[in-house]
C-alpha cells in the first residue's frame, strides 16, 4: 500500500482548492512517466535544497525530488459515521490514507458559505473529530466480541483484546487513540481513524497569516500535531503563475518564507515516517524514499527488487562531508567515503551507490 496522507474537512474548508494547488506540478511526469495516477491523488514533490547543490557537483541533467502522495477524500459533514453525506464510502478511503490532513477554515468570506453558519475552526475541529472517534467506536465494539473469540483458540491474541478494550473506554470518553500511550500496533488490524497521525492546515488569508496571536491560538489547538498555515486560493493562483521566482517574490511581500504547499509536503513526508537517500551521477540527481531507520537493502531494493536480492555493499558519504570536500574524489581522499555491508542502517542524506550482483 502507498504511504498516502488523505485531506479531509468540513465543506467549503478549501480542500478542493488546496488539492488543485498540489495537483498542478510537473513533479507526476517527471517521476511516474508511465504510470496512470487517479484522479483524486496528488503526487507532490518534497523541497529539498540539496538536489541542486548536488546536480552540479555530478553534472546532473536532471533532479528527482522525494514525493509524498495526498489522496482528496470528500467532505466529511456531521453524521458521517452514520452514513450522512458520503459516509461509508468517505471512511474506506480514509482508513486506506497512513495520515490524515485536517483542512480547516479560517478565512473569512461572506460570498464562502459555512455549513454552521459561521468561521469557528475549534468547532470544525471538534466536529471532524467526533466523527471519527464516533467512526472507531463501532469498529472496536463490532471487533471485541469476535477477538474475544479468537483469544480463545490463541493466547497471543490476548494483548489485543485487551489493547481493543482500552481503546473502547479512551473513545467512549472522547479520546483519539493518537493522543493515548496505547500501542497502536496491536490494533493495526483494525484501521482506526484516530490512530492515525494528524496535519492540520489551516485556511487563512493575508491578513491571518500575518497574525501571529491567531496562529498560535491554532497551534496550541491542535499541539502536539503539526499545524500549517496557508491560503489556499492564493497557493493555487500562485501555481497557475507557473512561475517560481515570481511566486516567491508575491509570497515574500506578505511575509511568508516558504510556499505552505512546499511547507505541507516536507511536513507531511516526515510524518509519514520517510526519509531520504541520494544517489547522483550524470544523468540524474535523485531523492529515494525509505522508512526511517530502512537498512542498506532496503534502500537498495526501492531502486530495483534486484539491488536488494543481489546486495554486496553501499558506497555512501555523507551530503554535508561531500560539500565540505567539493568532490567525490576529494572526499575519498579525506577517508569520508565509507563501505557499508547489510546492517548498516541509512541516515538522512546519504549519498549512495551500490554495489550489487544479478
Ligand atoms: N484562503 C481562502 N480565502 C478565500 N477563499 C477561499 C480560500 N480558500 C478557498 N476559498 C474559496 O472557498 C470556496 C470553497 O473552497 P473549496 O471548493 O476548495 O472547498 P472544499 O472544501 O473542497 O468544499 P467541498 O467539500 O464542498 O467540495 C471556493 O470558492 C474557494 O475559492
Amino acid at each position: 500500500m502507498a504511504l498516502t496522507i488523505g485531506i479531509v474537512g468540513l465543506p467549503n474548508a478549501g480542500k478542493s482548492t488546496l488539492f488543485n494547488a498540489l495537483t498542478k506540478n510537473d513533479v507526476l511526469a517527471a517521476n511516474y512517466p508511465f504510470a496512470t495516477i487517479e484522479p483524486n491523488v496528488g503526487v507532490v514533490g518534497v523541497p529539498d535544497d540539496r538536489l541542486p547543490r548536488l546536480a552540479e557537483v555530478f553534472g546532473s541533467a536532471k533532479q528527482l525530488p522525494a514525493t509524498v502522495e495526498f489522496v482528496d477524500i470528500a467532505g466529511i459533514v456531521r453524521g458521517a459515521s452514520e452514513g450522512e453525506g458520503l459516509g461509508n464510502k468517505f471512511l474506506s478511503h480514509i482508513r486506506e490514507s497512513a495520515a490524515i490532513c485536517q483542512v480547516t477554515r479560517v478565512f473569512r468570506d461572506e460570498d464562502v458559505t459555512h455549513v454552521d453558519g459561521e468561521v469557528n475552526p475549534q468547532s470544525d475541529i471538534s466536529t471532524i473529530q467526533t466523527e471519527l472517534i464516533l467512526a472507531d467506536l463501532q469498529t472496536v465494539e463490532k471487533a471485541i466480541p469476535r477477538l474475544e473469540k479468537e483469544a480463545k483458540g490463541n493466547k497471543d491474541l490476548a494483548p489485543v483484546v485487551a489493547a481493543a478494550k482500552e481503546a473502547l473506554a479512551h473513545l467512549e470518553a472522547g479520546t483519539p487513540v493518537i493522543d493515548t500511550d496505547l500501542d497502536t500496533a496491536l490494533l493495526r488490524e483494525l484501521s482506526l481513524l484516530t490512530a492515525k497521525p494528524f496535519i492540520y492546515v489551516f485556511n487563512c488569508d493575508a491578513d491571518e497569516l500575518a497574525d501571529e496571536d491567531l496562529k498560535q491560538q491554532m497551534r496550541d489547538l491542535v499541539a502536539p500535531a503539526e499545524a500549517i498555515f496557508l491560503d489556499a486560493k492564493f497557493e493555487s493562483e500562485l501555481v497557475e503563475l507557473g512561475d517560481e521566482d515570481e511566486a516567491r517574490e508575491m509570497l515574500a511581500e506578505m511575509g511568508v518564507t516558504e510556499p505552505g504547499l512546499d511547507v505541507l509536503a516536507r511536513v507531511g513526508f516526515d510524518t509519514l515516517g520517510l526519509q531520504t537517500y541520494l544517489t547522483a551521477g550524470p544523468k540524474e540527481t535523485r531523492a529515494w524514499t525509505i522508512k526511517k531507520n530502512a537498512t542498506a537493502p532496503e534502500a537498495a531494493g526501492v531502486i530495483h527488487t534486484d539491488f536488494q536480492k543481489g546486495f554486496i555493499k553501499a558506497e555512501i558519504v555523507s551530503f554535508d562531508d561531500l560539500m565540505e570536500h567539493g568532490t567525490m574524489q576529494k572526499a575519498k581522499e579525506a577517508g569520508k567515503v565509507r563501505m557499508e555491508g547489510k546492517d548498516y542502517v541509512m541516515a538522512d542524506g546519504d549519498v549512495v551507490e551500490f554495489r550489487f550482483n544479478v
